[in-house]
């Protein structure tokens, strides 16, 4: 990515907010090898729609061959990586997110986590780079194990008597999952413009059922809490934070809440993080289980399928409140 001048600065979002190195030390942390992992999960989904987890099974030496490899795509020159893009809807992207104006200080790889699909699509990206491909796909698997693990023991911890309830979605030949690598490069620039923070990726709420992400060792993710308030989350490489999805919020009636997100470029130090987001089969009806709705409980959703949502979704710019087209008192007040 090319050094930018002050002026070029301004076409992307530069804001007042708190410093990503004062961190919040509060998020939940799940080790997933105790017992009681299932109560601390339902409460950080109640709580945060975010947690952090621990003695999560994927093997270290799957996450630092990818990111190694990550590292080698994003060095190349950007007329090489141009050559994996536009992500329409899968590639190389660069500064621009989705396809409604939304702009951020990032370059990605949006993929499919379809093995099949992915490897005609991955070759014609990386040609000979056969490493890359294996390493995304061992990752990709090994995540999506730890995924459904955790969806399991939220079922759970919510006292569902179907344990896969959840984890079927994902493990479905048709799931409608998607990986990403992100690379935040340095801006150097922001170091004179003190109390100033640059949009890396701009907040909002990730439309599937689960997110899990990993990054290496620098800040930038931030939470936003119930109050409103933005929060830090500490860098830690060898654990995944998890995203409860607005997908996830729907299914559990609102009980869980999908987590408003956002990351912030850093001046010195090169973020990559890799994500993979969990959705079901398009044609899976997206509803709050019955299980969930004692008594005279309403759905607080009108009815929708994945595809409905993602379609609904995509027309959305990154900040906007896609559920609340889909919740039936924000639908009576319009
Ligand atoms: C602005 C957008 C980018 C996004 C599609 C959207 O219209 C709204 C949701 C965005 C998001 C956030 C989570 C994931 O990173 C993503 C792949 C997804 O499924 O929804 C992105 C979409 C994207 O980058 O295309
Ligand atoms: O890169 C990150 O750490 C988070 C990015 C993100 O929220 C996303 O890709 O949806
Ligand atoms: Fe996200």
């Amino acid at each position: 990515m090319v050094v930018l001048s002050k002026p070029a600065i301004e076409q992307f979002s530069v804001i007042k907010t708190c410093k990503p190195a004062t961190f919040f030390g509060g998020i939940p942390l799940i080790d997933l090898s105790k017992p009681d992992s299932r109560n601390l999960l339902v409460k950080a989904c109640e709580e945060f729609g975010f947690f952090k987890v621990i003695n999560h099974g994927v093997p270290t030496e799957f996450i630092s061959r990818l990111e190694s490899e990550a590292v080698k795509f994003f060095s190349m020159p950007l007329p090489e990586k141009e050559k994996a893009g536009p992500p329409d809807p899968f590639g190389y992207g660069n500064k621009s997110i989705g396809t409604n104006g939304d702009v951020g200080w990032v370059e990605y790889l949006l993929l499919t986590t379809d093995p099949e699909f992915n490897f005609q699509r991955l070759s014609s990206i990386f040609g000979q780079n056969r490493e890359m491909i294996r390493c995304a796909l061992d990752y990709v698997s090994a995540v999506k194990k730890m995924a459904c693990e955790v969806l399991e023991l939220m079922a759970e911890g919510l006292k569902i008597q179907q344990r896969n309830v959840f984890s079927k979605l994902l493990m479905d030949e048709q799931s409608d999952s998607v990986f990403r690598l992100n690379h935040y490069p340095p801006c150097p620039e922001l170091q004179e413009m003190n109390d100033r923070n640059l949009i890396g990726f701009g907040e909002h709420t990730d439309p599937q059922i689960i997110s899990v992400l990993r990054s290496n060792n620098t800040a930038g993710l931030q939470i936003s809490l119930r109050d409103g308030n933005w929060i830090s989350v500490p860098p830690d490489q060898n654990s995944f934070f998890i995203n409860v999805g607005d997908s996830l919020q729907v299914m559990t009636n609102g009980r869980f809440k999908s987590v408003r997100h956002r990351v912030l470029a850093n001046s010195t130090k090169s973020r990559v993080s890799m994500i993979y987001f969990g959705g079901p089969p398009l044609s899976e009806k997206i509803a709050p289980l019955p299980s969930l709705m004692g008594g005279k409980e309403d759905s607080l959703y009108k009815e929708f399928t994945w595809f409905e949502y993602k379609k609904s979704a995509y027309k959305t710019r990154l900040a906007d409140n896609r559920l609340g087209l889909f919740e039936k008192i924000a639908a009576s007040l319009t």
